[in-house]
């Protein structure tokens, strides 16, 4: 970074504390320098009087005690007087996101909705803390540069790094997108073992240092095991704050029985979908509801229900895919919104969402320690609980039944990544992610 953009006007500017080290070794034989720090932020305004001809080009070097910390972001490692606007708009305080797989297509979406304030709302600023590898680095850049450019008014912080321990510092989300896809010729065990050291190191580094109320939602395939994978990794992070992304599922069945049934989707509620983000998932029809009617009263063709309508959502992907050469990332970046949102407001009275969360004394008889897709209701804070007036038939609970049975095997094969002794893997069949059929 350059003399004159650490210090643009020779007067004054302001720092991340980090930078502050930097500026000094740059600026201390050209200019007299003042840090007076910023209450409760980590930024600083420099002050130092030079006149500009005065100073020279710098060499752009790191200190020791700035190369190990996540990197801000151009513009956003500065900070504007907002006092004016302070007397006239009441700012929550900011909250820190943190989203691994920043520099690939889901987030190439979800970052610039999060960043205009639409998941959070128009008076909650936001932090984004982007987690990227070595392989992406310049990427992430590019990513940090298009926030640049979109002038978001409440996006105050965004830094990169490719260290979970730094990215997660203090964060209150974490939205883990990053994974492996599977290559032609991949085992789905190989799979779950490289995606879950991935969440198995993340894990670690959340339970570390992320904020102890910490809201995860594991979007990287496998989702549901990597998603247990990281909670029991996190042992000082309650387990009810991890989620497997199961909302796109939903979505997707709430489209196709509005299709059939000639509505619009707004008019279709209280979709579960059961169980694995996979093809034995099983968007439930039975308690969904059409303009508050069960489904099975308005859409009578019984076949369908249980063949046509629940392959479609569980292969959706994979038909979306064949069309568009590559794996939904816009729906998926509606859906991880939709997710939050659902449990940072309050759910319509008599409805409910669905979320693969940790079963730990489930109501409804399945497997514990698992993570699996549930119904579940929100007061608003964050928090959420399972819904109680759901009922089941054979067919249900046969499907249910399958999916359970798939996610007990793949918790057998990754027991070496969560602290449960030796892996066995003997996955039932070679059920697929909704997008590899
Ligand atoms: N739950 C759901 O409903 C859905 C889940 N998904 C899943 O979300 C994940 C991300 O999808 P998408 O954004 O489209 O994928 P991209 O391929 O565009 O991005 C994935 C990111 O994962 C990172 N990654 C981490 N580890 C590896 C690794 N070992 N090899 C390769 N890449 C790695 C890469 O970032 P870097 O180089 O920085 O590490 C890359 O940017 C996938 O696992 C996908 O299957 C997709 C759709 C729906
Ligand atoms: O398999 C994938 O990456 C795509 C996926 O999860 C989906 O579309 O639901």
């Amino acid at each position: 970074m350059a003399v004159a953009e650490l210090c643009p006007s020779y007067t004054k500017t302001s720092l991340h504390s980090s930078q502050l080290s930097y500026a000094s070794t740059r600026l201390s034989n050209h200019c007299r320098l003042a840090f007076r720090p910023l209450p409760r932020t980590r930024y600083g305004r420099v002050y130092c009087s030079v006149a500009p001809n005065q100073v020279q080009q710098p060499v752009a070097v790191q200190t020791e005690d700035t190369k190990n910390k996540p990197e801000c972001f151009g513009v956003f490692c500065l900070t504007y007087d907002l006092k004016a606007e302070e007397d006239t708009k009441s700012w929550k305080k900011l909250i820190n996101i943190a989203v691994s797989g920043a520099a690939g297509m889901i987030s190439n979406h979800l970052l610039f909705k999060l960043a205009s304030g639409e998941v959070f709302g128009p008076d909650q600023p936001i932090a984004l803390k982007l987690l990227g590898s070595e392989r992406s680095f310049e990427a992430l850049e590019g990513v940090a540069m298009e926030l640049e450019d979109s002038l978001f008014p409440l996006l105050r912080e965004v830094s990169i790094s490719i260290n979970p321990y730094e990215v997660f510092q203090d964060v209150e989300w974490a939205l883990l997108i990053g994974a492996k896809p599977r290559g032609p010729g991949m085992e789905r065990a190989g799979l779950l073992d490289i995606n879950g050291k991935i969440f198995a190191e993340q894990g670690k580094a959340l339970n570390a240092v992320a904020s102890r109320n910490v809201k995860v939602i594991v979007v990287g395939n496998p989702c549901n095991t990597n998603a247990l994978i990281c909670l029991k990794n996190a042992p000082n992070i309650p387990a009810k704050n991890f989620h497997a992304l199961t909302r796109l599922d939903e979505n997707r069945a709430k489209c196709q029985l509005a299709l059939k049934a000639g509505v619009f989707y707004d008019k279709v509620s209280n979709v579960t979908i059961w169980g694995n983000h996979s093809t034995t998932q099983v968007p439930d029809f039975l308690n969904a509801r059409i303009d508050g009617l069960p489904v099975k009263e308005v859409i009578k063709d019984t076949k369908w229900l249980e063949e046509e309508f629940t392959e479609k959502v569980q292969k959706r992907g994979g038909v979306l895919i064949q069309k568009w050469g590559r794996s939904s990332a816009a729906s998926t970046s509606v859906s991880i919104v939709d997710a939050i949102r659902s449990l940072v407001t309050p759910t319509p009275e008599g409805d409910w969402f669905s979320s693969g969360v940790y079963t730990n004394g489930n109501p409804y008889g399945i497997a514990e320690d698992i993570v699996f897709s549930m119904p579940c209701r929100s007061k608003g804070d964050g928090d959420y609980e399972l819904a109680k007036d759901v009922i089941f038939d054979d067919f249900l609970r046969k499907r249910i039944a399958k999916s359970e049975a798939e996610l007990l095997a793949e918790k057998r094969c990754v027991a070496h990544l969560t602290g449960d002794g030796i892996a066995f893997c003997d996955l039932p069949e070679d059920t697929m992610l909704p997008g590899e059929m």
